[in-house]
């Protein structure tokens, strides 16, 4: 109106973006972030005037609530697209009204900086939702909306079961019920110590460790494998990120049980000649705790140093990693990194419990930047259905930044790329063995990890996890002779390090050089003679560790496990 244009008023105008339609460059599809707070917003009847209200801005709609709370209780006043609607702002007084004709919202920032932020991020948005309905116009776009993808997904059989290992396909013992053990007094007593950390009664175990859990990351490594044999580089990136959301796909069924804690010095060595793959990890480090791996092929190496900080909020257990995945790629040199997303157990001290990952992940190519991509597993939502539930989108994107490919999918139920030639799934989870609720959750790629056959038992080093007593007989179903024992190693890890201490003495890993941050675990030559020279001995000569006899062979030849200096 005139009395508008003559005050401090102005009209958003929207940033000119070319739309390639139909072209091979669609545009940046990637979905803005959510923004959320309380404004002002003004009422005219009943009650008139401002009240504070909560707001909550995603994918393009701007929703309101009147508190919080109402939020979590799905309690929705009022809704709006914003990309129907004309903005016009008012940067004196911080406001910003939104005038869809039918629906008018007049708002109100607290401070300068809120009301910058809303105004981005409303811009954002905007743009966000006019490109996508330009998109479906055009028909160059099929929908980003995520139930295309899962349609595509279901649509696709799930993979040939592959033929037999020779491998186990349950364990020796069903899984303990462990529904009355009181974690609330466990977490209660150990606030602010790393969940890895915590000793906990052996019923709460899964008869795998976290050396073990790095390896697990490997079940779909066929993904490596292909991205190995794809000479377009774009395309090649979609295998990637298709790689490491596979790794999040086990948290579905996970939930009930934590893995061992390596001791210092353990190692898990695991020769696939199936699936053409050797994998040796390490806990390289105790205080922070840090897991080592290394994995080779003749398509790919695959190595990480796993750590990670705790975020406890009472109700749920914040997981956030801070190593660095790596894939190289022989056949064209690419050398991949990306950082890990938050784990959040929710629910963590009741039935309930359930995993949920969220953040962004970017992957480079640290040889060239013909490419990067960007994977966000979207957080979800209280309001509405399940259906964003372990939502995933990702973009392949090139030196300029705009969109190559674009994937998305659910991570506990496969990625869709709808951009490739062919568009097709490029991932899905094998199914469930029978019977896994029985076994811990277990995927039959996961009850291989701790299976020890007679030919394989002399060739493991001493310290590997297959031969660690306490987990060998929660496997077995002992589960307080596994308390036990757990008890027993963990008091000798405390006396081997105040022996170390006392030395003035610091661990050395065996597999792994580099210990000092940045830990980038590179390994020894030891690999290379790992089956042929078994890469270690015995040396009699250094025995002596106080408590050392009687914990069984496992502690006994730890400590007189001679490094092979490299
Ligand atoms: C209190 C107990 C009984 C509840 C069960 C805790 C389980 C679910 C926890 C304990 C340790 C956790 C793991 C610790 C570290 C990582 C690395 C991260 O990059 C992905 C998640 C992952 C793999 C976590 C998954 C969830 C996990 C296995």
């Amino acid at each position: 109106c005139m009395f508008r244009q003559q005050t401090d008023w102005e009209v958003v105008e929207d940033v000119q973006v070319e739309i390639h339609s139909g072209g091979e460059h669609p545009l940046e599809m990637t979905t803005p972030g959510i923004c959320e707070g309380y404004l002002l917003k003004r009422r005219k009847w009943p009650l008139k005037g401002w009240h504070k209200r909560y707001f909550i801005l995603e994918a393009g709609i701007l929703r309101y609530c009147k508190n919080q709370q109402d939020v979590f209780r799905g309690r929705v006043q009022g809704s709006l697209d914003v990309s129907l609607a004309v903005m016009s702002i008012n940067k004196k007084s911080n406001r910003i009204d939104l005038d869809a004709g039918d629906i008018l919202y007049h708002m109100k920032a607290k401070s300068h900086e809120l009301f910058y932020i809303w105004v981005t991020k409303l811009q954002a948005h905007r743009l966000f939702k006019k490109n996508e309905a330009a998109h479906v116009q055009s028909g160059f776009l099929l929908s980003l909306s995520n139930n295309t993808y899962r349609a595509s997904i279901s649509k696709t059989p799930n993979s040939v079961v592959p033929k037999s290992t020779g491998r186990r396909t349950k364990l020796p013992a069903h899984c303990p019920d462990n529904s009355h053990v009181g974690l609330m007094a466990i977490l209660y007593n150990n606030i602010g110590k790393d969940l890895a950390r915590v000793s906990m009664p052996a019923a709460l175990n899964e008869p795998v460790n976290l050396l073990q859990r790095l390896c697990e990351e490997l079940e779909y490594s066929d993904l490596l494998d292909t991205a190995n044999n794809t000479p377009d580089p774009y395309q090649r990136m979609v295998y990637i990120a298709a790689f490491a959301i596979s790794g999040y796909s086990t948290a579905t069924f996970r939930n009930r049980y934590k893995p061992f804690n390596p001791v210092l010095g353990e190692t898990f060595e695991c020769i696939r000649e199936d699936r053409g793959f050797r994998l040796i990890s390490e806990q390289v480090c105790h205080h922070p705790p840090i897991s080592a791996c290394h994995a080779d092929s003749d398509n790919f190496s695959f190595w990480q140093d796993q750590r990670w900080k705790n975020k406890f909020w009472g109700k749920s257990l914040e997981i956030v990693p801070t190593g660095m995945v790596n894939v190289t790629l022989p056949r064209y040199g690419d050398h991949y990194e990306w950082n890990k997303v938050v784990t959040c157990i929710h629910n963590v001290l009741s039935q309930q419990r359930y995993l949920e990952h969220y953040g962004e992940v970017t992957i480079q190519n640290l040889k060239n930047s013909v490419c990067t991509c960007k994977i966000t597993f979207v957080k979800s939502r209280y309001w509405g259905s399940d259906t964003n539930k372990n939502e995933v989108q990702g973009t392949v994107l090139d030196q300029s930044g705009s969109v190559i490919h674009r994937f998305g999918g659910l991570w506990h139920e496969g990625i869709f790329c709808d951009t490739l030639p062919t568009p097709k799934c490029i991932w899905k989870p094998n199914p469930q063995p029978k019977d896994y609720l029985l076994y811990y959750g277990f995927s039959t790629f996961a009850m291989e990890l701790n299976e020890l056959t007679p030919d394989l038992k002399p060739l493991l080093p001493p310290t590997d996890s297959r031969l660690r007593p306490d987990q060998r007989m929660l496997e077995e179903g002992k589960v307080d002779e596994a308390d036990i024992k757990k008890d027993e190693i963990e008091e000798y890890q405390r006396e081997r390090r105040k022996e170390l201490t006392k030395k003035g003495e610091d661990h050395v890993p065996r597999f792994f050089k580099n210990r000092y941050k940045p830990f980038n675990p590179v390994l020894g030559e030891t690999f290379e003679c790992i089956r042929e020279d078994r890469g270690f001995r015995l040396i009699s000569e250094q025995v002596s560790y106080p408590g050392g006899s009687g914990l069984g062979s496992f502690w006994f030849s730890m400590y007189n496990f001679c490094r092979i200096v490299t």
